[in-house]
């Protein structure tokens, strides 16, 4: 059975390089490993639902904090089987955002810190009633803002095809983002965490080490 590791933080903190880094770092240390990324953009109605709400601006779907926490969730419900099945084959399963994202944006719209009551509901929703499976270790990639906001509008200039979406344009919601992020790692919500400094770059073979041994 793998170890189950999410790698979390702001829209552009290094999120998918990080995933991309340490998965080399594990493989060249002799570990097999899984990848999975919320949301499953292109292989979930869910996730597609989100995609299309984020990308028309503030629609209906799209205020509502709710409804939307409720896509990515059912977009995780669906990926539930397939987690469990790599956990089987992986030494570890390495995940670009779960749970902890739904927490910390739906909290930072709400104007709510990580005691609020969208955070218990997440976790309810989630954890105890769609049975995800619950991550060994969650590693927070901490960058301020306005780095997090030049590197995404980089990778949006990158990736033609990948405009940015309502969430990331919104410098507040990113800030009080961050913030909750800082008190979930810090109250160990679902998991310990590690928080790494994003902007002076991950030692990713340290880390890779330090997972394997958890
Ligand atoms: N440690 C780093 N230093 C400088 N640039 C980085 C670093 N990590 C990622 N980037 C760049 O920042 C942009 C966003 O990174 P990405 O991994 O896509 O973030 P996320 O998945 O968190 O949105 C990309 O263009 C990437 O090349
Ligand atoms: C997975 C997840 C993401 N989000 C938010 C964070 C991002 O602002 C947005 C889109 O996810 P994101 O990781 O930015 O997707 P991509 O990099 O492929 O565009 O959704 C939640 O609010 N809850 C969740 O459960």
């Amino acid at each position: 059975m793998g170890r189950l590791v999410v790698i979390e933080g702001l829209d552009g903190a290094g999120k998918r390089t990080l995933t991309a880094n340490l998965t080399k770092a594990l493989h060249d240390g002799g570990a097999t490993v899984g990848t999975l990324a919320f949301p499953r953009y292109g292989k979930s109605v869910h996730a597609d639902l989100v995609r299309e709400a984020l990308h028309r601006g503030h629609g209906d779907l799209a205020d509502s904090v709710y409804g939307m926490g409720m896509l990515y969730a059912l977009d995780r419900r669906g990926a539930a089987g397939e987690i469990r099945e790599s956990l089987d084959l992986h030494d570890v399963v390495l995940l670009d955002r779960y749970v902890s994202s739904n927490a910390a944006y739906a909290a930072a719209r709400l104007h709510q810190d990580s005691s609020g009551e969208v955070v218990k509901w997440v976790r309810e929703l989630e954890i105890d009633r769609f049975g995800l499976p619950v991550p060994d270790a969650q590693i927070l990639l901490r960058v301020p803002r306005e780095v997090a906001a030049q590197r995404a509008e980089q990778r949006a200039r990158e990736e033609a095809d990948r405009a940015r979406d309502a969430f990331e344009s919104d410098s507040g919601l990113q800030d009080r983002c961050g913030v909750v992020y800082d008190q979930l790692a810090a109250e160990h919500w679902l998991s310990r965490w590690f928080v790494l400094d994003g902007v002076s770059g991950v030692d990713a073979p340290a880390l890779a080490a330090e997972l394997r041994s958890l």
